[in-house]
């Protein structure tokens, strides 16, 4: 559904050179959900409006439901909804009207148009809301009739510039419901930027992480998180002298132990088989685990080992 080859961009800014986006080679097969996981700055925006021909690329290749980005705009744009940061409604306009106006955009004739306007307003449970003003509803029901403005003309390919920021989380818990459910119902491919780890982690199978302009993870979330974090394994004991004795048992588990006063931690594959024989070892050697825990990593964790950096901080920053 989407195949880029070094996909760049370049802006002049002063006189400086800034790269948004550095070569991606990204690959989307249909009926996939794929969020772009990164830090402000990181390219996510500018590499979304360069597949929906928003933006030419300063070098590489895409086509984006079939079609070639640089020769064929049109074609894509016919094919793919985009929901931008920014609310696409305008104020004056009655819900119903816009959707109308915005299917008669895409050349279908008023009474398609209008057809069309019943059934997303339907889909995005938007029926009680179709005779009021966008600027008179809450965040989440205009970020709902964002959505529906998208798909008025049925495309298969949904972009989606992250539409739960801003929220609260539970208009971010509808969007999403929303965004699944048109995924199941009309097996369309669905691509979006997020800067909500726990979101990333929970709904989407295939996370793409960007940093800097390029793709530095690609995966499930499960895998990433494996492949990358691993699980932490933290245990104490009752003096020092156990504790060393314990990291030195680590060792045959884990080439990252860390010992801290009475407290070992130790990383590894799957921390729920390596508990039970790291406890056994521990007992041979002597020593007495006062507490044994298990932590689960977390998509942050997997940014920090690749980057050396929080997402969390960077976005606080
Ligand atoms: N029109 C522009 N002119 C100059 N620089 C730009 C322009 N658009 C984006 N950039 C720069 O390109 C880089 C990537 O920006 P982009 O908006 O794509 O990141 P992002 O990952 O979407 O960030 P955010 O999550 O904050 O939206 C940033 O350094 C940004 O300042």
């Amino acid at each position: 559904m989407i195949h880029t080859e070094g996909l760049a961009r370049e802006f002049r800014v002063r006189r400086q050179t800034v790269t948004a986006v550095a070569g991606i080679d990204l690959h989307v097969e249909p009926g996939e959900l794929v969020a772009l996981l990164g830090p402000n700055g990181a390219g996510k925006t500018t590499l979304l409006r360069m597949l929906t021909t928003l933006l030419p690329p300063t070098s590489g290749s895409a086509t984006v439901a079939g079609c070639d980005i640089h020769s064929d705009a049109g074609g894509v744009r016919a094919r793919i909804g985009y929901i931008g940061q920014k609310n696409s409604a305008g104020e004056n306009f009655r819900v119903r009207d816009e959707l109308v106006t915005q299917g008669r955009s895409y050349g279908l004739t008023r009474a398609r148009a209008r057809e069309r306007a019943d059934e997303v307003l339907a889909q995005l449970e938007l029926e009680p809301l179709a005779q009021r003003k966008p600027g008179t509803l809450s965040g989440g029901q205009r970020r709902r009739v964002d959505i529906a403005l998208g798909l008025i003309h049925r495309p298969g390919l949904l972009f989606l510039d992250e539409p739960s920021t801003g929220l609260d989380p539970q208009s971010r818990a509808s969007i999403w419901e929303h965004i699944l459910r048109l995924r199941r119902e009309q097996n369309m491919t669905v691509v979006l930027t997020t800067h909500y780890l726990e979101e990333a982690d929970r709904m989407a199978e295939r996370v793409v992480v960007v940093d800097h302009g390029r793709v530095i993870a690609d995966g499930t979330a499960e895998q990433l998180k494996n492949d990358l974090a691993g699980d932490h394994l933290t245990i104490t004991t009752e003096n020092e002298p156990d504790a060393g004795a314990a990291a030195t048992a680590a060792a045959r588990f884990s080439d990252e132990v860390a010992v801290d006063g009475l407290t070992v931690r130790l990383r590894v594959p799957r921390a729920v088989r390596a508990m039970p024989e790291y406890l056994r070892a521990l007992e041979a050697a002597g020593v007495k685990a006062v507490t044994a825990d298990i932590t689960q990593p977390t998509l942050d964790d997997v940014f920090l080992a690749l980057t050396g950096r929080s997402l969390r901080d960077d976005q606080a920053a």
